[in-house]
C-alpha cells in the first residue's frame, strides 16, 4: 500500500532531481564547504528537561501541511524567524519541501540570514545530494525520518551529516523506531506524535514512547501543540524541546506565543 509518506518522497525524488540537473552534486559539494560553518544546535537543545528556564522551543516556519492544507502566508519567513527568536526560541525550523508545505530552499536561506541561532532544514531527506545542499543554504541541523530511511541509510546519513559539522534531528514515531535511532548513535530524537504513514494525531503517543528514550539523548516532542497547556504536558512528560508548527504560524503575534510557550513550562513542577 503507498503511505502519505511514499507519495511525499515521490515527490521529493523528482524535485531534487531538476536540481541536480542545474547544480551538480560536485558544485554543491564546493558550495557547502565554502558556507560559514554550522552553529551547535546540540547544545542549544540539550538539558531543557533540567533548565529552570524551561524547555526549548523549535519554532516552525510552515507554510501548508498535507494534513490541514493552508496554514498561514508567510510572505516574510526571515521576519517570522527573527519574531520566534525574540521569543526565545532555541532553534528554528524551516519546512523547504515545496509540494506539500509551501516550503524552499530560498526560505531556509532567508531564515539564516535573519536569526543568529540554530536553523534546522525540514524536508524529507533521502539522497546525499539533500544534505550538501542543506549545508550550502545555511541548515545547522537536518531532519531524519527514520520510517523514510533503511537502516544502512540511516547510518550513512547520520555521518554525513557530521562529517558537514551539522546535526540531526532524528525522527521516530514507533518503539522500534526509537530503537533504530538510539543504535545508530543519534544524539537528537524527536518522536512525532502525528504518524506520516497515516497523518493521525495522537497527543499520549509521547508519553507512551518517551520512556524509550535513553537519558543521554536529547528529548524532542513533536507536533499536536495547540497552546501553552501542550508545551506544559510535553515538558511534564521530560521533554528537552517542543517543536511547533501550526499554533506558531496561525498565532498572529509569534514573539509572544513563543514567550508564553516558553513561561508555560515553568510551571512544570506545580501539579
Ligand atoms: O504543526 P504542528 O502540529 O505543530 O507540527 C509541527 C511539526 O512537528 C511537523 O511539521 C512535522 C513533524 N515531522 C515532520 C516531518 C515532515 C514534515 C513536517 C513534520
Amino acid at each position: 500500500m503507498t503511505t502519505v509518506l511514499d507519495s511525499i518522497i515521490e515527490g521529493v525524488r523528482e524535485d531534487l532531481e531538476a536540481r541536480a540537473r542545474q547544480t551538480p552534486l560536485s558544485e554543491m559539494q564546493a558550495l557547502a564547504a565554502s558556507a560559514d560553518s554550522a552553529l551547535d544546535a546540540h547544545t542549544a537543545l540539550e538539558a531543557g528537561r533540567d533548565d529552570p528556564s524551561g524547555v526549548r522551543i523549535i519554532a516552525e516556519v510552515k507554510r501548508s501541511s498535507p494534513s490541514k492544507g493552508a496554514l498561514a502566508e508567510i510572505p516574510d519567513p526571515a521576519a517570522l524567524a527573527a519574531a520566534y527568536q525574540s521569543g526565545g526560541a532555541s532553534v528554528i525550523s524551516v519546512l523547504t519541501e515545496s509540494r506539500r508545505f509551501g516550503g524552499s530552499l530560498s526560505d531556509l536561506a532567508a531564515v539564516r540570514a535573519g536569526v543568529d541561532i540554530p536553523v534546522l532544514r525540514k524536508d524529507f531527506m533521502v539522497d546525499e545530494y539533500q544534505f550538501h545542499e542543506a549545508r550550502a543554504y545555511g541548515a545547522d541541523l537536518v531532519l531524519l525520518i527514520v520510517a523514510a530511511l533503511d537502516d544502512r541509510q540511516l547510518r550513512d546519513f547520520l555521518s554525513l551529516t557530521h562529517e558537514l559539522g551539522m546535526n540531526a534531528l532524528v525522527e521516530a514515531h514507533t518503539e522500534e523506531e526509537i530503537e533504530r535511532a538510539v543504535t545508530v548513535g543519534s544524539r537528537i530524537v524527536g518522536v512525532n506524535v502525528r504518524n506520516l504513514k497515516t497523518l493521525d494525531v495522537d497527543l499520549n503517543h509521547y508519553s507512551a514512547m518517551a520512556r524509550h528514550l535513553p537519558h543521554d539523548v536529547v528529548r524532542v516532542a513533536e507536533s499536536g501543540v495547540s497552546g501553552p497547556d501542550g508545551v506544559l504536558d510535553y515538558a511534564r512528560q521530560g521533554a528537552d524541546a517542543v517543536l511547533v508548527g501550526e499554533a506558531l504560524v496561525k498565532h498572529g503575534d509569534p514573539t509572544a506565543a513563543v514567550k508564553s510557550f516558553r513561561s508555560a513550562s515553568l510551571s512544570k513542577e506545580a501539579q
